[in-house]
């Protein structure tokens, strides 16, 4: 949804609900007993929307933290809002109370763009519990091993593609993600570039997300007869738009899942998420409720990807911690093979990393919110039903308390002075309660096999001009439901001697 329609929608409902529409609603709300949590003075009928950074709004909240504390109230139109800016309120709330936080806030335009499939923002209930059978049963922790050989076999041909075509990194990264997940989920083999199924899946997307917009979805939310509105309705373009996007979820939904249902016909199938379900469940699925869930399930792993982004960016911006890195690796390791998952343990510095990278920049910064199933009281404070909740963890992982100097990167941040691993996993990251991430542990070893094998192969460092002296740069963010870095300038070039993809290949080898 343009800005221009989400103004023009502003328009559309501040007109037609009117002040006393809208103030009867917050009066409606007004009640004795204990108050909200403290937060920002609302602007009348539209709430706290003024003064929050739209395309950052997770640093507005961290902000509101040092004036309001760990738990703020804001609201938009109707709609309460609690953010939660520590990891122990949140810990109190989303983990220890699960029974009333795990709900999801209704958010219309997930619907209307065609992606109310989406597991991650079913409401809790019959329809959310399916789901996460199904994801628990591909993804819990045992099962997430028996990715290793995959992820392995990806993280090496990404080593090829960044040898073959250092400069086109960002594609070979996304690839990389694309296609684990892509094999594990429908046991594709996704094509190096133009693939017709990730394209289809891609376009999807991109036209889906870019008609999501919280500010458009809590207006539609708190005003739905908008939705009745005909398209040439001034502000109303969206519906037009909308349609074909819902006609690409379609397609996202339903041709890989098409794929994997021919290929167990003619028998010519290796195990996957969707398979297996399907060997699973088809006999017992007389209302054909558990397949349409696995072909969604199915579906909404691909909104997941691994961002590797992040952990090449802080490469290039922190040398002496890559130069650590690779020195663990040499010495573990050794020159003539690769590292693998049986040195994970040997390795601390590098999950030590990994943790820095998701603390430094987590990629989903203002987590995914929850909701309240229930009203609740919390240190003195009530919390209504149905406010959406914001676990803000880029707030905790900003906690100076916990990690002095929080814009730095340093992975000794995760280790105690005998070099070992703390016990702090910065798991904030993948969420809380009953709705953390079901993907979390293979994402882990994707993330670990990537940073390991990168690392132990190659260099990254600034790019240089052509006097051949670095080039400075400013990073710079995509900010949307989630962050990563835009391109930068940076250089790949391989750590052993001599590499090129005869030698590579010995590596790979000898590291199998
Ligand atoms: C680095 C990679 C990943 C990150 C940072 C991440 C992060 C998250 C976060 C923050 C949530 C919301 C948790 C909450 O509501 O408290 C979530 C939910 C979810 N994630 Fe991930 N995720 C990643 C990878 C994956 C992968 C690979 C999969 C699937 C294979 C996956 C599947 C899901 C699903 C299905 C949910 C919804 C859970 C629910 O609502 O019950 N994620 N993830």
């Amino acid at each position: 949804m343009s800005s221009s329609s989400t103004a023009n929608l502003t328009v559309i409902a501040l007109l037609s609900a009117g002040a006393a529409v809208a103030y009867s609603i917050v009066v409606a709300k007004r009640r004795d007993g204990p108050p909200l949590p403290p937060g920002p003075p609302p602007t009348p009928i539209v709430g706290n929307v003024r003064g929050i950074n739209a395309s950052t709004p997770w640093i507005t909240y961290t902000d509101w933290a040092a004036t309001y504390g760990d738990l703020v109230y804001s609201r938009f139109f109707n709609q309460d809002i609690i953010i939660i800016n520590s990891e122990e309120v949140a810990q109190d709330l989303l983990d220890r109370r699960s029974h009333i936080y795990s709900d999801r806030p209704v958010i219309v335009t997930n619907e209307l763009v065609g992606i109310g499939f989406n597991s991650a923002f079913l409401r809790y209930g019959p329809k959310w519990r399916l789901h996460r059978r199904l994801f628990h049963q591909a993804f819990k922790q045992d099962a997430a091993l028996s990715f290793r050989p995959l992820q392995m076999r990806k993280a090496h041909q990404l080593l090829r593609d960044l040898l073959e075509s250092p400069q086109e990194y960002e594609g070979h990264l996304m690839l990389h993600s694309n296609s684990i997940i892509m094999s594990a989920v429908y046991d594709y083999e996704t094509a190096p570039r133009d693939d017709p199924l990730v394209n289809i899946i891609d376009k999807a997307v991109t036209i889906a997300t870019s008609e999501l917009k919280p500010d458009a979805a809590a207006i539609l939310g708190a005003f739905p007869f908008i939705l009745s509105l005909p398209s040439w309705f001034p502000g109303m373009s969206f519906k037009g738009r909308a349609a074909i996007s819902r006609q690409y979820a379609a397609k996202w939904l339903n041709e890989p899942f098409q794929y994997v249902k021919e290929r167990m016909k003619s028998g010519t199938y290796a195990p996957s998420m969707v398979s297996d379900a399907l060997e699973k469940w088809q006999s017992q699925d007389e209302s054909g409720e558990v397949t349409v869930a696995i072909r969604e399930t199915a579906a909404t792993a691909f909104l997941d990807s691994f961002r590797f982004e992040v952990f090449v960016l802080a490469m290039v911006l922190y040398p002496e911690v890559q130069e650590r890195a690779w020195l663990s690796i040499r010495s573990v390791v050794g020159t003539t093979r690769l590292p693998n998952f049986d040195d994970r343990a040997s390795l601390p510095y590098i999950d030590a990393v990994l943790r820095e990278t998701s603390r430094w920049h987590p990629i989903v910064p203002a987590g995914v919110p929850h909701a309240t199933y229930t009203e609740d009281i919390y240190n003195g404070y009530y919390i209504p039903k149905g406010a959406m909740v914001i676990p803000n963890v880029w707030a905790m992982t900003r906690n100076e308390a916990k990690y002095p100097n929080p814009e730095e990167f340093k992975p000794e941040r995760f280790l105690d002075g005998n070099g070992a691993l703390t016990d702090d996993t910065c798991s904030m990251g993948f969420g809380f309660g009953r709705r953390i991430c079901v993907g979390r542990h293979m994402a882990d070893a994707s993330l670990w096999s990537c940073m390991a094998l990168m690392l132990a192969a190659f260099k990254f460092s600034k790019r240089k001009d052509v006097n051949g002296i670095d080039i400075d740069f400013e990073p710079q963010w995509f900010s949307g439901l989630g962050t990563h870095p835009l391109p930068f300038p940076c250089r790949i070039t391989p750590r052993h001697e001599g590499m090129d993809m005869g030698k590579l290949n010995e590596l790979i080898e000898a590291s199998t």
